[in-house]
């Protein structure tokens, strides 16, 4: 480049030398895993920490992740962010803290981040009222059979009021069971509470207290498969819960069982699941997670007119998305400032 002038030539010296001190600022890096982030907290980063991230709105590949990962003291991740030993080396020692914006944290190397002293963060309780509404909606899209009947309605299949036509199981005077009485799966209890359910069963690791307010009573899980009229899976991803719903698992339950999953897709032996639905070993299914995530389209599962499937969309008010990212920042801010962690992996 040639400089018309040695005034213009120091101008652009002075540019060039405040961009270098910028870059060098100092301060502490946050990478974020994909540009459309909830604002709100990606703006609290950004008034502490240089923000970097991958430049769409889709997960940011791999090979890109380790490569740009480097130096970064913080990671804003979501559920699509495998974090492993990998990234974890790639991203060197100035790495403090991994921040999800989700609760479930199956995606996140646990044992490798606690070994190298490195914070991880999660969004707890903020997200466990949108989850247990949408838990209500695709029970209730999958009894009543709504997706179906759209679609009645909009091809000519509505051709008059019917008596038995669209018919399909309420939720007063029913059994329903819920695999997983943490959070979520209470705040859904009470919410099926109020469709007038005969009973109330949960099974879980370990006795939930908060059960006898709510009156749902511990069972096992064969109690669970065999005495509901709903399953529905609340329970993290964990090795023990890894496909409890299997083949076994659908022969014991009613054939007029529905089954929905809010958790994860892992929970579930999908292939099982699949000829359950085509055998009607199970009435129906709704699922808001599957494997893989997306569904291919080619899936069996979108050709059951018995199964519902939503892409994983528990979460997604608008009102739990801005407040998990806000939580997600602080996490992270905490973490680099040595504070406590509002939500804290321990
Ligand atoms: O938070 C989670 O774990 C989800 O699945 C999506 O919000």
């Amino acid at each position: 480049m040639i400089y018309k002038s040695v005034v213009e030539f120091s101008a652009r010296l002075v540019s060039y030398r405040s961009l270098a001190r910028k870059m060098s600022s100092g301060r502490p890096i946050v990478y974020i895993t994909r540009s459309d982030m909830p604002e709100c907290g990606v703006n609290l980063l950004k008034k502490e920490c240089d923000v970097k991230y991958w430049p769409k709105p889709s997960p940011v590949p791999r090979e890109e992740f380790l490569k740009e990962i480097s130096g970064a003291a913080g990671i804003y991740c979501s559920l699509t962010d495998k974090i492993d030993k990998d990234i974890l080396d790639a991203a060197g020692p100035s790495l403090r803290v991994v921040a999800t914006i989700s609760v479930g944290y199956d995606h996140i190397d646990v044992q490798e981040c606690k070994k190298r002293g490195i914070k991880l963060g999660y969004t707890p309780d903020v997200l466990t009222d949108a989850t247990a509404e949408l838990t209500l909606a695709l029970l209730l899209s999958t009894s009543r059979r709504l997706p179906e009947a759209q679609h009645e309605a909009q091809t000519g299949g509505w051709v008059s009021w019917a008596p038995t036509w669209m018919t399909g199981p309420g939720l007063a005077g029913s059994t329903v069971g819920i695999a997983g009485f943490g959070r979520i799966g209470q705040a859904v209890a009470r919410r099926v509470k109020a469709f007038n359910t005969a009973r109330i069963l949960y099974w879980n690791r370990s006795v939930r207290p908060e059960a006898k307010e709510i009156g749902a009573v511990k069972v096992n899980f064969d109690e669970l498969l065999t005495e509901s009229d709903f399953v529905i899976c609340c329970a993290a991803l964990v090795p023990e819960t890894k496909e409890i719903f299997n083949k076994s698992a659908f022969e014991k339950m009613k054939k007029s069982a529905i089954f929905v999953n809010t958790s994860r897709g892992g929970t579930v032996d999908q292939d099982a699941l699949i000829e359950s639905l085509k055998n009607n070993t199970i009435r129906a299914a709704g699922l808001d997670v599957t494997t893989p995530e997306p569904l291919p389209l080619d899936s069996p599962l979108f050709k059951l007119k018995n199964c519902v499937v939503l892409p994983h969309i528990g979460s997604a008010s608008i009102e739990a998305r801005d407040i998990m990212s806000e939580l997600t920042a602080k996490n992270i801010l905490a973490a680099i400032q040595g504070t406590d962690m509002p939500a804290e992996i321990k």
